[in-house]
């Protein structure tokens, strides 16, 4: 198969879809690799590192646009979809459910889009949205304390405290891949910190993993609303596979918030769980003040370190990508349930319920379409 591998043109966004590690995996297997000229450079990767590993350089974004495969890392910008066609395998982060635009010009050029933030294994775990949930969580707790220095914006508060000053407070609403890392770093850094989740057992397993070095904290409105009075950082990380984020923190919660608290709303790249959080940020201009709470809304946190998160990320798409190469996509999703959870459009129809639902189209299942 021949795959195409783009430069990135969102806003600070320097990852790239491929290591030159990842295109000899897939030339080693036979198949044809086009990189557009200069997409590793962002993460410190060469274009002489990727002829060594096998690949053809291309000039323009069309021509790696071009070919039967194309995997990227964001989901494509309204000036990419002229390079959309019938029938091209789009292996990529979509996050549809927010994106009415993306999905209707997929649907309309029956593009086979696989997202791979709802590729889900039986155990219901993302392993294509882990490792980048990892890097956003880590990030999320820094890029707080960062903003809760008075000079960028926030209330001056150092999470950590000294000996005879409070601690800074932290709430993590989700305790997932984000929330979990997000802790991880907050604890470090000395904050007092607090998980709200949804379900019973994973805030038993938050508990086993950190005993009462945090609090956990059952996700009701009640509950939200009390701790956010006393947060200084809140983390939004609240996940519902392929589905619009529900807006748990009310405009009135924000409201209730300390002057110069800080809101990092991970999720937002599923559209956000703060009311408040209704417009999405860049690494440019990460933040804006409403009701006296600064927030931000970058929806692609990992892009500010794209050595580590290039690497994890092609990591774990590499075996996929192989797999859709080698087996042809009808057969690689067949034969893998994982996969076949990661198609969000095929032949014109959206494929993924919670993204039919959000916009109020007809959804068709990607079995039967495939089993034709
Ligand atoms: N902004 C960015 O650059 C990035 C954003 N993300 C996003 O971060 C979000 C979280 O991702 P993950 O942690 O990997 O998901 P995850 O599936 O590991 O965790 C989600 C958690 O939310 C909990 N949850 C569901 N409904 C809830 C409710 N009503 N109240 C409280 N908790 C609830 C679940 O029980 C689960 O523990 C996703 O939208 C993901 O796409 C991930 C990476 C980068
Ligand atoms: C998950 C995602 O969209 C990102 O890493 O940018």
């Amino acid at each position: 198969m021949r795959i195409g591998i783009p430069k990135e043109i969102k806003n600070n966004e320097n990852r790239v879809a491929m290591t030159p590690a990842g295109v000899m995996s897939l030339k080693n297997a036979g198949h044809e690799i086009v990189v557009e000229m200069g997409a590793g450079i962002g993460s410190g990767f060469q274009d002489e590192e990727y002829v060594e590993a096998g690949a053809e350089l291309v000039q323009t974004a069309s021509e790696a646009w071009s070919q039967e495969m194309v995997m990227k890392v964001k989901e494509p910008l309204k000036e990419e979809f002229n390079h959309f066609h019938e029938g091209l395998i789009l292996f990529t982060y979509l996050h549809l459910a927010p994106e009415p635009e993306l999905t209707e010009a997929l649907i309309n050029q029956k593009v086979v889009a696989i997202a791979y933030e709802t590729v889900q294994a039986q155990n219901g775990t993302l392993p294509l949205l882990t490792p980048m949930s990892e890097v956003a969580g880590r990030m999320a707790s820094q890029i707080g304390a960062q903003f809760l220095e008075k000079s960028k914006g926030g209330m001056g508060i150092l999470l950590g405290g000294i000996p005879g000053v409070r601690r800074g407070k932290v709430t993590i609403i989700g305790g997932g891949v984000v929330g979990t890392n997000a802790a991880k770093i907050a604890m470090g850094l000395g904050a007092d910190v607090t998980i709200i989740d949804l379900s019973p057992e994973r805030l038993r397993e938050l508990d086993d993993i950190f005993g009462s070095s945090i609090n956990t904290i059952m996700s009701n409105p009640l509950n939200i609303a009390r701790e956010l009075r006393t947060t200084d950082l809140v983390i939004g990380a609240v996940l519902i596979p392929g589905a619009k984020a529900p807006k748990l923190v009310t405009e009135d919660m924000v409201k209730d918030m300390m002057d110069g608290s800080v809101i990092v709303d991970v999720a937002i790249d599923q559209g956000g769980i703060f009311e408040t959080t209704d417009r999405i940020t860049t690494h440019d201009n990460p933040t804006y003040e409403k009701h006296g709470v600064l927030h931000y809304a970058v929806a692609n946190m990992p892009g500010a370190v794209p050595r580590t998160s290039t690497i994890g990320l092609t990591n774990v798409t590499v075996p996929y990508a192989l797999q859709l190469a080698n087996k042809g996509y009808k057969k690689a999703c067949l034969d893998n349930e994982a996969l076949l959870k990661g198609i969000n459009t095929l032949e014109g129809f959206v494929t993924y319920k919670a993204v039919a639902e959000a916009h109020n189209l007809e959804y068709c299942d990607a079995h039967s379409l495939l089993d034709e």
